[in-house]
């Protein structure tokens, strides 16, 4: 018996059963577990892949066929994006760790676009499709489509199966743009054609031939929307070059997809994301993807884990981040980096003054050498964390440390450059990546019976997900002009999640969460303790409370709350199984 499980994406259900292990008696097991369960007739097969090879994802729309998968041995990380305009989780996607241990599966609905990069050094998946009557068209997306922005897990090192065919999301899935068409041409006559309509989902072959070894290209024909399916052939028969392609060359308004002249005809601006390995830094790359060319700079390409392959930047060198800035030359510098671990900066001031303050100064400059704008972001341990009021922008920082004192002379360097700016000043932050104290209580409750956390240390919990996603947000209502829009809108603002909480009160939400997540969790309660009582080296403010409400009411924006985030974010971490796989109900 395979029991299912709900997941985010609506319709794509995670399987779970007692079948475990490699050999191929069990993989029948499955096979013959999963036709019982959802239907027959099925095609099953078995693919081996290498670590870093992505498989694109693809979908099927006509006669609708339901896939599963599952990882017989090794781990791979398994994207699924919902391609159904008319669902209510259209446009999103969510990735699920599929291992040999952690046994899971998944049920893939008809209109669910999947795909999967391996992460261990083999893997072996079992893939189960039901055979319907008919045709039954398959499609695929671009793995990379920068409105999606896909998180896969590395820069793939190998890329199966994407086509030439393989379009962006808005374009397949979007019924009030202009029928596009997708149009195989050889250069024979009589060649096949395929023509597609995405609002209407109908996939007609013209003519039919015998196989040829010609060389086949493939091109892209935007088509009149008032046009309706059936005289589209013939416009295309008459097409030079098309159907039946005589002489090769561009038909008016057809473009073959080797030529780039699907690309987008207006260059668009650069955004220079500095620190894109970092948490905030990651999010940052891939949610500003809708607004530029995001060009990520870090100093170690290994962490940055995304496309393009970042710039090297060693901030704590300034002549490293003018070469940098020089050789990007963006629109907008993004400034992610910072020396975090508070206490390391309190034990090497130096570094802290190199990287929070000198590196952000020299930043300013250089992005008026490039006439760039630029965005940076501040913390609430600017303020010594007295009273219990909210901090405003207005209010006078006083920080109590080193990482206080260097990020504030790096905001206010930038302040006085005269450059223009926005910069949003946050605390608390937390992702599904990097190291953070989300993540680490969410693990340690697996296995420890105490923690002890402050209960007088109160801020805002903010995701840099939605830091990352609501900054790109506001900044897309300037991408005509970025530079002017921060110099007439930009400035100095807090922004985090909504509502304040002690430490102990965060910590009592997260485990609340991973148990209604089923996660098995050991520890009952948090040990309270007064911030001075810990072991902790560096003074820090106790009242981090940051007031926000001058940016919300400025551009009309709704701020969430902090455990709404915190749940979700938390959802995700679990989903995508960051954390041990078998921990996962
Ligand atoms: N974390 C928080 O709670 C808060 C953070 N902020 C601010 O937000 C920003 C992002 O924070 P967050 O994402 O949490 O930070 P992370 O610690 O996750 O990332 C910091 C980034 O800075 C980079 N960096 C540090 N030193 C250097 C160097 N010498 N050369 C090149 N890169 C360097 C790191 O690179 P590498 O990966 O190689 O180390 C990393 O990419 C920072 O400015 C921080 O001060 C503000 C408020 C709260
Ligand atoms: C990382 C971690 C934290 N914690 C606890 C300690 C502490 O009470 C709480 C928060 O830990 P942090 O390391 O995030 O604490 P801290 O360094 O105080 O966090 C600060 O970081 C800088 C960069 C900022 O700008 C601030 O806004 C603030 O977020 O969680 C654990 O118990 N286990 C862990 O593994």
């Amino acid at each position: 018996m395979i029991h299912t499980l709900p997941t985010r994406i609506s319709g794509v259900e995670i399987l779970r059963s007692q079948a475990t292990g490699t050999s191929s008696k069990e993989a029948s097991a499955w096979f013959s577990a999963i036709s019982q369960q959802f239907g027959g007739p099925r095609r099953e097969r078995v693919v081996c892949t290498r670590a870093g090879q992505l498989t694109a994802p693809s979908y099927y729309r006509l006669g609708g066929t339901d896939r599963t998968l599952r990882c017989l041995s090794g781990e791979m990380v398994v994207v699924v994006i919902d391609t159904r305009h008319d669902s209510p989780t259209f446009a999103q996607w969510h990735s699920f760790l599929l291992s040999s241990d952690n046994a899971r599966g998944l049920w893939i609905p008809a209109g669910v676009a999947v795909g999967w990069q391996t992460v261990s050094p083999r893997a072996q998946l079992a893939f189960s499709q039901r055979l319907c009557q008919g045709r039954s068209q398959q499609g695929w997306l671009r793995w990379d489509d920068p409105q999606l922005a896909i998180g896969w897990p590395s820069i793939p090192q190998d890329l199966l199966e994407q086509p030439a065919t393989a379009l962006d999301l808005e374009e397949i899935a979007n019924p009030d743009l202009p029928c596009l068409a997708q149009v195989r041409r050889t250069k024979v006559p009589q060649a096949k054609c395929s023509v597609w309509y995405p609002a209407a989902a109908i996939r007609r072959t013209l003519h039919r031939q015998e196989k040829t070894r010609t060389q086949i290209q493939f091109a892209k024909v935007q088509v009149d929307a008032s046009r309706t399916p059936l005289q589209l052939p013939n416009e295309l028969s008459n097409a030079p070059g098309v159907v039946g392609a005589r002489q090769p060359g561009a038909a008016a308004g057809i473009t073959s997809r080797a030529t780039s002249a699907m690309e987008p005809t207006t260059a668009k601006d650069v955004i220079l994301v500095i620190g894109s390995s970092g948490q905030l830094g990651h999010d940052l790359c891939r949610y500003l993807r809708q607004l530029g060319t995001v060009v990520g700079a870090c100093r170690d390409p290994e962490k940055h884990g995304l496309l393009p392959v970042p710039t090297f930047v060693d901030i704590s060198r300034p002549a490293s981040i003018r070469t940098a800035i020089r050789k990007v030359r963006p629109k907008l510098i993004v400034n992610a980096t910072g020396l975090t671990n508070v206490d390391r900066a309190e034990k090497d001031p130096r570094i802290a003054q190199l990287v929070n303050a000198a590196a952000p100064a020299i930043m300013a400059e250089e992005a008026r050498e490039v006439g760039a704008g630029m965005i940076h972001f501040c913390t609430d341990m600017v303020f010594d964390g007295s009273g219990e009021r909210p901090w405003n922008e207005r209010d006078r920082p006083n920080p109590l440390n080193q990482y206080g004192r260097t990020k504030l002379l790096g905001t206010e360097a930038i302040r006085a450059s005269g450059v223009p700016h926005l910069i949003l000043r946050t605390g608390w932050l937390y992702s599904t990546h990097g190291e953070n104290y989300v993540k680490s209580i969410v693990d340690l409750c697996t296995y420890r019976s105490s923690i002890t956390l402050a209960s007088d240390h109160f801020g805002s919990p903010t995701s840099t997900d939605w830091l990352a996603r609501t900054l790109t947000e506001l900044l897309s209502s300037g991408t005509n002009d970025l530079v002017g829009w921060l110099a007439q809108f930009g400035g100095l603002y807090h922004l985090s999640n909504l509502g304040f909480a002690s430490r102990v009160e965060v910590g009592d939400q997260i485990i609340a969460t991973c148990k209604q997540l089923t996660l098995p969790v050991v520890l009952q309660k948090f040990h309270s303790a007064k911030q001075a009582e810990l072991p902790t080296p560096t003074p820090c403010p106790l009242n981090c409370r940051l007031d926000s409400s001058a940016i919300a009411v400025k551009f009309g924006m709704t701020l969430p709350r902090w455990q709404a985030e915190l749940n979700l974010q938390i959802a995700k971490l679990l989903d995508s199984s960051i954390l041990p796989a078998q921990s996962v109900a």
